[in-house]
């Protein structure tokens, strides 16, 4: 049943997502950078994880690029085996990125790997109190439960549009909630994060 009504939800979410995507374009990037910085806590030393945004995705590429030279250790995502958390890989300006999983594109297999504390996670649409609808491999749900097993704290922070809200998104079991959320708008935090946070 929500598997079902997951898939409907996404065929919407696509569509709003490239229609925004098509209208921001150039200008997001650099708002979601700075509404980041300026909200997020950050502590020095953090690992920050990314992503290499495909086609229509809200682009986290110059905030990575600013938090790599702020001195932050930054990494993206490498698909290691299918229905496995990702694994992430150490990442530094002028790195060469190879073709990877579902057309995306990742760090080389012999980069360093790291243990992120901040996870910038790539979304189809977020609600209101932070669930999150992805293309449904499971991949960051896995992924997100596995680092916090690990270790609390660890932070999800959705990266979007802010068109790319919806209402009430279905849930299931597995689905890891994000933290924050931050778009061309603004910065919104969730759940704990809120309570503790300057949204
Ligand atoms: N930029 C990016 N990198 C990522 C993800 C992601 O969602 N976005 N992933 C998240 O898990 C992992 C790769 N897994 C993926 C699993 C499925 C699809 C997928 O179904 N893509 C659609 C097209 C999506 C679109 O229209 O934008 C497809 O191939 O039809 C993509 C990535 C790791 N890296
Ligand atoms: N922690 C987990 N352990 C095992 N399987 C999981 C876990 N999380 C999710 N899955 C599996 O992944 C499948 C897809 O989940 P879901 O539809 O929520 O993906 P999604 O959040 O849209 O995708 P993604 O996280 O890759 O962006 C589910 O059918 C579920 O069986």
């Amino acid at each position: 049943m929500k598997a079902e009504a997951k898939q409907l939800a996404r065929r919407a979410a696509r569509e709003r997502r490239d229609v925004a995507s098509a209208a921001l374009g150039a200008s997001a990037p650099g708002l979601i950078a700075r509404h980041f910085l300026r909200h997020v806590p950050l502590s020095t030393g953090s690992c920050i994880a990314g992503y290499v945004a495909m086609m229509g995705e809200a682009d986290p590429a110059e905030l990575i690029e600013r938090l790599s030279a702020q001195g932050h250790v930054c990494a993206l995502p490498r698909v290691a085996a299918m229905n496995e958390p990702l694994v992430f890989h150490r990442w530094r300006a002028g790195n060469v990125l190879l073709p990877g999983a579902h057309g995306t594109r990742e760090p080389q297999p012999d980069a360093p790997v790291c243990r992120p504390d901040i996870v910038l996670v790539p979304l189809l649409a977020f609600d209101s109190v932070g669930r999150r609808l992805g293309y449904g491999g499971g991949y960051y749900d896995r992924t997100l439960a596995a680092l916090r097993e690990d270790r609390a704290g660890v932070l999800a922070v959705g990266v979007a549009f802010s068109a790319q809200e919806a209402q009430d998104l279905p849930e299931e079991q597995f689905d890891e909630r994000l933290d924050w959320v931050v778009t061309e708008k603004g910065a919104q935090a969730f759940g704990s994060a809120s309570s503790r946070g300057q949204a």
